[in-house]
């Protein structure tokens, strides 16, 4: 990664996950420069959740790192907003081309990817899933590093370039353990989102996508945050869910164990009370769903490998049927 002039950063798809990376990048030093979307920014503003007082309700636009209210309140730094990929953006190129757009508006996203990105400029795809590299093939320049991420953080919009962050444990960010993953990771040193890197990313990968495989959905369909979890008739749906995205996990060559499902079942049950999945929040919002990028790998790949997924299949179609 070119480092000197490129002395900023881009985040593509400033919605939860796009300001909880944007404000650890900034944490660490990093100007951002925030592109597209609905709202004018000004600032970015994250209230990581057990720092402190929790409320959210931080004003956007303060002057860097802590804002003000001492240790505890929300970390918060001054943005540039770009409105499209037209607009002349700051001299030198970024260093990084961050994109946590949901699965679907991808394509949509493809001309900041154009503007922005290229051999010195990576692309770090924050998305759920196990096909970022294919969605990006086709829409970056030629020789644009792609690195995937598994966003392990549980972010929530609290407002235009706020959110709210909740731990889902030990890990924050993980990425592949090559060179463009770990210049990568090393961009997060010091801030609240600790980046890993994973030797057997394919592996990691299908680990992250259990939980959202049986999570996202489940709380969508429902209406209701991670409680839903608890209830022991969800719990059997979930672990359905778990054994069938496994079985196609490992078709699909990643080395997830027998206790895989169950393992998944117990990280949800435990994940912080009133966290609500990215698909609840969308659910909530009346946004489109992003149930392909979830359940399709599971569905598609369970097909093409004569694994039988009825459970997953059943679910996608309620999970496609559903309206704002
Ligand atoms: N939320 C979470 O806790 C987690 C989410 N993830 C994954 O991270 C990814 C992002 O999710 P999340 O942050 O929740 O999603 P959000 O819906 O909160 O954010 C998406 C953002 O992308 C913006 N956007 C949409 N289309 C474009 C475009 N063409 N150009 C520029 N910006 C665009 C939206 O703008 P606007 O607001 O104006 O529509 C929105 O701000 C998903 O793949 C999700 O599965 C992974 C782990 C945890
Ligand atoms: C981490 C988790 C499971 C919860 O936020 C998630 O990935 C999501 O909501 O999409």
């Amino acid at each position: 990664m070119a480092q000197g002039a490129r002395a900023w950063v881009a985040v593509v798809g400033v919605g939860a996950v796009g300001t909880a990376v944007g404000v650890a990048l900034a944490d660490g030093g990093r100007t951002v420069v925030a592109c597209g979307g609905s709202s004018v920014l000004d600032g970015l503003s994250v209230q990581v959740d057990g720092e402190g007082r929790g409320d959210g309700e931080a004003t956007a636009g303060g002057d860097g790192t802590r804002g003000g209210d001492g240790d505890g309140g929300p970390h918060r730094h001054r943005v540039r907003w770009l409105r499209d990929p037209g607009q002349q953006p700051p001299p030198g190129g970024p260093a990084l081309v961050v994109l946590a757009v949901k699965a679907h508006q991808t394509a949509a996203a493809a001309p900041w990817l154009r503007a922005l990105a290229g051999p010195d400029a990576p692309v770090l795809v924050v998305q759920n899933g196990v096909e970022h590299r294919q969605r990006l093939a086709p829409l970056v320049p030629p020789g644009t590093p792609v690195v995937p991420a598994l966003m392990y953080l549980n972010a929530e919009r609290t407002g235009p370039g706020r959110a709210t962050a909740r731990r889902t444990g030990g890990r924050g960010l993980v990425v592949p353990d090559d060179a463009a993953g770990r210049a990568v990771a090393a961009l997060f040193a010091g801030s609240f989102l600790n980046a890993e890197t994973a030797a057997d990313f394919r592996t990691a990968a299908w680990r992250k996508l259990l939980t959202n495989v049986a999570g996202n959905p489940i709380t969508a369909l429902t209406g209701r945050r991670v409680e839903v979890f608890r209830e022991p008739a969800v719990g059997d749906l979930l672990l359905a869910l778990l054994e069938e995205a496994a079985a196609v996990g490992r078709a699909e060559g990643a080395a997830l164990p027998a206790d895989a499902p169950a393992e998944a079942l117990t990280w949800l049950r435990a994940l912080p009370p009133g966290a609500p999945s990215s698909m609840l929040q969308d659910r909530l919002a009346g946004r489109e769903l992003e149930h392909e990028a979830l359940l399709g790998p599971v569905v598609r790949g369970g097909d093409a490998h004569g694994v039988p997924v009825p459970v997953a299949r059943a679910v996608q179609a309620l999970v496609a049927a559903l309206r704002p």
